[in-house]
């Protein structure tokens, strides 16, 4: 684990004292501790967090490993809450000690239930700097896979409770160029349902303006903008594509590839979406940007070049102070000298871009792949570099990581340029020929996916009702699609595959509130009259409801109606709630709430139609398919006899239940009733979560399963009824 250039090029910084060097190099080298941050809604979260600290750490206190103590997890001093954790056993620990194999199959079940995110721990920086509140538009430009993001919607929804999801005014765009990782938010997505939630994929740097309504206000004091109707974000995050030098502990294939032409390489792009961001901002809005790279050149340099590319006649952005915020975190200054290196031989002779390009002949300055930007500017003084964080890992056992924080000034409060240029030196900040300058936007240039991909003009909303959207009428209201992109559909659920091959999601369609079969949907679930109609969407071509049915807030619905979503590359939007379940032969089919719905739709819920059930009971559902409902104990024996078939609420009240784990908060999970049995509609995952967080082991008919598979004992029960969310076998 050494690389000649990765010093050479550090060392040439001095982003490290000289006395902190070998320390720096040595944890560089050393294994990174497993962390994981405790994730979902506070209420649940601090719950989970509440078993750790009293079931866990205690058990794992005393654990020795081949004769020595093996420290047990201890909380991230920096975090809030404590909802952060950290250890550092190895994998053959991890395997074969008692203790932490419990531990560790604890983690692994909470963690693909969504309770648990296993994240890097300065991976968790960026979206505590960027202080979501629920009424907030927030992008979180380069997204997947999303691990922030999902932190991002913890914030968005701090007011959902243990049982049920909140609908937050805000929303959350989450955005990634990459296809096949953009898929990955959507899986990641489905552990936190929102109804305020999108993902998009598309270059960030050119992200097309969206528009939405002038009328739907997100903040009650602020007053929606009469003047523009372009959809301005009040938190963006920018985590962009970086070297990722600052991963070397976990990625140590980097050691051997690591060369400093890839930060230069990155450093245009990393610009173009920090300034994309900039120009998306509302006033008093905040952008987090961050790498995990240590390399100036990706980080401050970013910074100021982004900071100097302001065109109109005032400063908007500044740097804000952080210094009080996270008091715990260990951190150093931003750097305000640096030194590029112009080749892979960590050429540093360089200390100006003015410099390097009269060494050139000038021929062959244009072909340089090295631009002004790459050193720090002539007012590097003026732009208080030093509010960035660096993070190294000599310093808390971390990664390595870069944070800057920016904020919009309001325009009353914005300092003209002409008083800034006073402090600046004097000589001019940019002695580049023009076409060698990274490519700054102008205030009034469109971005465009590419010339002939996002028109500005197509994403613009009608202006004809207060709320720029047609009156609801019976027609359907489909989000708008270019008239020539009638889709051919060739495949799948949500996808259809245009003539043109670009973009595969179906249609966006949102129901008319009477629509009947959402009417009979609402009559079938005894959903109360609160239960926002207007906010149920489709997914197909003809725009009727089949299957699943999705539900959104207003500011989602209003951004799809009023932007094209297939420039929009809008890949989900809102969450699944219901889906239409086949009965048996001769019966009609039903809609049945799925297990990551109910949070969502509970509050619409009839309090009355939700049955009451003992903890003995959900031990039943969990250690049995398909249990008979004459083989439950009453009184949920009557209760559930008593029931029509299709889908039910069971709710398993707080309290203490003989020996089991006791409830610290009510437990709400769907039902479906056949003509002589029930199941519990989670899927296998969150059922074994659940029985090992309430009974200490996995009871549930899977692990029975597995667990005879691996010892090939004869006689395993038969396999072929599952009740996983979408696969149901109604008898
Ligand atoms: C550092 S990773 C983001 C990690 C993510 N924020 C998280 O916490 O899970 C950078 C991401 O940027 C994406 N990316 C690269 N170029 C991009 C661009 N021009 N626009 C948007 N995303 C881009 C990559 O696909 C990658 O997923």
């Amino acid at each position: 684990m050494h690389n000649e250039r990765f010093t050479a090029y550090y060392k040439a910084q001095h982003i490290i004292p000289d006395d902190e060097w070998d320390h720096f190099m040595e944890s560089l080298r050393s294994p990174l501790p497993t962390t994981f941050r405790v994730a979902g809604s506070r209420e649940t979260a601090r719950v989970l967090n509440g078993a750790i600290e009293e079931t866990y750490v205690p058990l794992l206190s005393n654990a020795e490993f081949e004769g020595e103590r093996v420290p047990p997890p201890s909380q991230i001093p920096w975090y809030p809450e404590g909802l952060a954790w950290q250890f550092n056993v190895s994998k053959k620990v991890l395997r074969k000690s008692t203790e932490f194999k419990k531990f560790h199959s604890f983690l692994v079940f909470e963690t693909e239930v969504g309770n648990i995110s296993r994240q890097e721990a300065v991976s968790m920086l960026p979206p505590l700097f960027l202080d979501v509140q629920p009424h907030h538009k927030v992008i979180d430009m380069c997204a997947a896979p999303g691990s922030k993001t999902a932190q991002l919607l913890e914030a968005l929804h701090a007011q959902d409770t243990a049982t049920s999801t909140s609908t937050p005014p805000g929303l959350l765009i989450a955005n990634d160029s990459d296809g096949k990782r953009a898929h990955l938010l959507i899986h990641q997505s489905a552990r936190l349902p929102s109804p305020a939630f999108m993902v998009t994929n598309l270059d960030a740097s050119i992200y097309p303006i969206l528009r939405f309504p002038n009328a739907i206000k997100t903040e009650p004091r602020r007053q929606a903008k009469k003047t523009s109707n372009q959809l301005l974000f009040d938190r963006i995050l920018c985590d962009v594509p970086c070297s990722g030098d600052g991963t070397l502990r976990k990625n140590v294939g980097i050691w051997k590839r690591w060369q400093p032409m890839d930060g230069n390489g990155l450093h245009g792009l990393q610009i173009r979406i920090l300034q994309r961001a900039m120009r998306m901002l509302e006033d008093d809005g905040l952008i987090v940007y961050s790498t995990c790279s240590l390399n100036p050149v990706e980080n401050e340099a970013v910074i100021a070049a982004a900071l100097n590319s302001n065109t109109g006649d005032r400063v908007e952005f500044e740097l804000v102070d952080v210094s009080e915020q996270l008091p715990e975190l260990t951190r150093r200054p931003g750097i305000t000298t640096w030194i590029p290196t112009v080749d892979r031989s960590i050429n540093t002779t360089f200390s100006s871009w003015d410099t390097f390009a009269q060494s050139l002949p000038e021929s062959k300055r244009l072909e340089s792949k090295m631009v002004e930007s790459h050193w720090p500017p002539s007012n590097v003084d003026t732009l208080h570099l030093s509010r960035c964080l660096r993070i190294y890992p000599h310093l808390q056992d971390t990664g390595g990581f870069f944070v800057a924080v920016l904020k919009k000034r309001p325009r009353d409060t914005a300092v003209s340029l002409h008083a800034s240029a006073k402090r600046e030196a004097d000589e001019p900040v940019n002695i580049l020929p023009e076409t060698k300058k990274v490519k700054l936007e102008s205030e009034e240039a469109t971005p465009a996916q590419n010339s002939s991909d996002v028109n500005d003009d197509e994403m613009t909303a009608p202006v004809d009702t207060p709320l720029n959207v047609p009156p609801v009428s019976n027609e359907r209201r489909v989000a708008p699609a270019p008239p020539t992109s009638k889709p051919k559909l060739v495949g799948g659920k949500d996808k259809i595959t245009p003539a043109d091959g670009s973009f595969k999601e179906m249609p966006y369609t949102f129901l008319p509130p009477d629509d009947p079969a959402l009417q009979s949907c609402i009559e079938q679930l005894s959903f109360t009259t609160e239960f926002p109609t207007s906010n149920v969407l489709v997914r197909n071509p003809e725009g009727e409801a089949v299957r699943s049915l999705y539900l959104t807030n207003d500011l989602v619905k209003a951004v799809v109606q009023n932007n094209d979503y297939t420039r929009m590359r809008l890949m989900t939007c809102g969450t699944k709630v219901v889906t239409k379940q086949e009965a048996g032969k001769g019966m009609d089919a039903q809609f049945r709430i799925l297990g990551e719905g109910l949070p969502v739709v509970l509050p619409y819920a009839n309090p009355e139609k939700i049955m009451t059930a003992e903890v003995t009971t959900l031990k039943i559902l969990l250690e049995t398919y398909y249990p008979l409902c004459a083989g439950f104990a009453e009184p949920f024996r009557s209760a559930i006899e008593a029931r029509n078939t299709g889908s039910h609420i069971v709710r398993f009240p707080t309290g203490s239940f003989g020996d089991l784990i006791c409830l610290s908060h009510d437990l709400l999970l769907p039902l479906w009733k056949s003509n002589v049995s029930v199941t519990l509609m989670i899927d296998k995952k969150a059922k074994s979560a659940l029985s090992l967080r309430l009974f200490g082991e996995d009871i549930t008919t899977a692990a029975r399963e597995a667990a005879q598979k691996k010892t090939s004992l004869p006689g395993a029960p038969p396999t072929d009824i599952r009740a996983g969310d979408e696969d149901v076998v109604i008898e």
